[in-house]
């Protein structure tokens, strides 16, 4: 039995055009140069992102039809609170749109002006939200995490020294929580270990400093604690999970990717006072604090996929496709970030495009050349999406230049795989041709997705 054989059959589908050549040229220039401006009908296989994009059981679609739409305390949220209580454990929920608005929420509550916020390895929103509530990200993720072809098998750990050093310089009262990642996205889907998860939660106890869980891969990091980790083989992935919630003090979670969801969001905390005033903020931003921007069907839907993302023949399948198109991609001798991770295969665009500077923005560059040559998508995740730094205006210029090809979750096939392979075989063998682009036009926030880029 071929171990990621999907436990599931295919019930309806939805067709997808074939482009031509010279409609993708056409469309990438219509784009600028940019994936994320591309209309979806002129994409092919859509590996732009994992987020949203999964495709919902029959359950979930059932779970649509049973949307108690009451503004007030619908019976939706009940189901949702009952979820995250019995598989992640957090005791008090506010439900969000999406995963940035618990970010908002959470940062909005614990930061205060002039606190450093220790990570491992930045993200995007969850930076961004902290720097807009005063706060500094400050990574500290081992070393071994922004080396793409280091084969550490748990490059999302903390580096512990990094840690203390941090919680030394600038003394607890700075440190409003330690924001933790599973399956860290910028670093490839990296996961981290529960053996540095435990040493974590034990020097920060000694400090008093909570640690916030951003759980929005987190069944997928405790299928690699599961298969990596001595001592976990004989542990269910749900129970593996509900270890790593214990050991933090909330989460925030993006469901539009771990929970099967195609919209949706939660902050989930065990302090009640952290709880009330999340639940008091969440009405000025998203809605009443029974459901935060949801149709009472979303939170429906997310309440099943909770408990569909932890199954054991659901994370195995879809793990095993990804490590499928990875390890296709490192036989044919493509430079990838290795281990391959979680939630897809991200191609190191420095390696494979040496001739081009970070000023020519090679990710972004690849991510073009990609979608050119079979009408592939995927994301940049390099330069571009580093921005800018606060204090000098200069480009942040990250050792990891990347392309990430991100799987959606019971989507797609293994001929489309295939399809990726192949295609990212055609281009990196014409990968000498390639000419950088420039930058047109630049948004003031999270720059990447909305620049404009023009042929250099
Ligand atoms: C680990 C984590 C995420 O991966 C995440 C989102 N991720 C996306 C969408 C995205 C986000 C930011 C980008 O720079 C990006 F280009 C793509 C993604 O494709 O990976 C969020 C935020 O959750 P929201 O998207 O539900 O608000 C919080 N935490």
């Amino acid at each position: 039995r071929r171990s990621w054989a999907e436990p599931y059959k295919i019930k309806m589908v939805e067709p997808v055009k074939m482009t031509t050549r010279k409609d993708r040229e056409k469309a990438i220039s219509e784009a600028g140069y940019n994936t994320f401006l591309l209309r979806s009908g002129d994409v092919y296989i859509d590996l732009l992102t994992d987020s949203g994009t999964s495709a919902m059981s029959d359950r979930q679609w059932a779970g649509m039809m049973l949307g108690d739409e009451a503004y007030a305390g619908s019976r939706n949220y009940y189901n949702l609170e009952d979820a995250v209580r019995q598989f992640y454990g957090y005791k008090y929920l506010v439900p969000t749109h999406q995963g940035r608005a618990a970010e908002h929420l959470i940062s909005k509550i614990m930061i205060s002006d002039g606190d450093v916020i220790p990570g491992n390895m930045y993200f995007t929103t969850t930076r961004l939200h902290q720097e807009l509530a005063g706060g500094t990200f400050a990574d500290v993720i081992i070393d071994e995490a922004h080396d793409p072809e280091n084969e550490h098998p748990f490059k999302g750990n903390v580096d512990l020294q990094k840690l203390e050093d941090l919680i030394k310089k600038h003394g607890p009262d700075r440190m409003p929580y330690v924001s933790i990642a599973t399956a860290v996205n910028m670093a490839g889907g990296q996961p981290i270990s529960l053996e540095n998860l435990q040493q974590v939660r034990e020097l920060t106890a000694e400090y008093d400093i909570p640690i916030i869980h951003d759980m929005t891969r987190v069944a997928e990091n405790a299928y690699f604690i599961k298969k990596k980790e001595p001592g976990y083989a004989d542990k269910s992935v749900a129970a593996i999970v509900r270890q790593i919630c214990d050991l933090t003090d909330g989460a925030t979670m993006s469901a539009k990717k771990d929970a099967l969801v195609n919209i949706g969001g939660f902050l989930a905390v065990n302090d009640r006072e952290v709880f009330e005033e999340a639940r008091n903020l969440v009405v000025v931003y998203e809605g009443l604090h029974t459901y935060g921007g949801l149709a009472g069907r979303d939170m429906e839907a997310m309440a099943l996929g909770i408990e569909e993302s932890v199954q054991e023949d659901h994370i195995r399948a879809r793990i095993g496709q990804v490590q499928y198109l990875g390890d296709k991609l490192i036989g044919w001798g493509i430079p990838v970030v290795r281990p391959i991770g979680s939630h897809g295969v991200f191609l190191d665009a420095r390696k494979i495009l040496p001739h081009l500077s970070q000023d020519q923005f090679p990710a972004q560059t690849l991510a073009a050349e990609l979608y050119l040559d079979a009408g592939v998508r995927a994301m940049e995740r390099g330069v571009v999406s580093a921005g800018r730094n606060t204090e000098t205006g200069e480009h942040n210029y990250p050792d990891l230049e990347l392309v990430r090809l991100t799987i959606p979750r019971r989507v797609y096939t293994q001929a489309h795989m295939d399809v990726v392979a192949e295609s990212v075989a055609e281009v990196f063998a014409n990968r000498e041709k390639i000419s950088g682009l420039n930058m047109i036009y630049e948004p003031k926030y999270l720059r990447f997705f909305q620049a404009r880029f023009e042929r250099a």
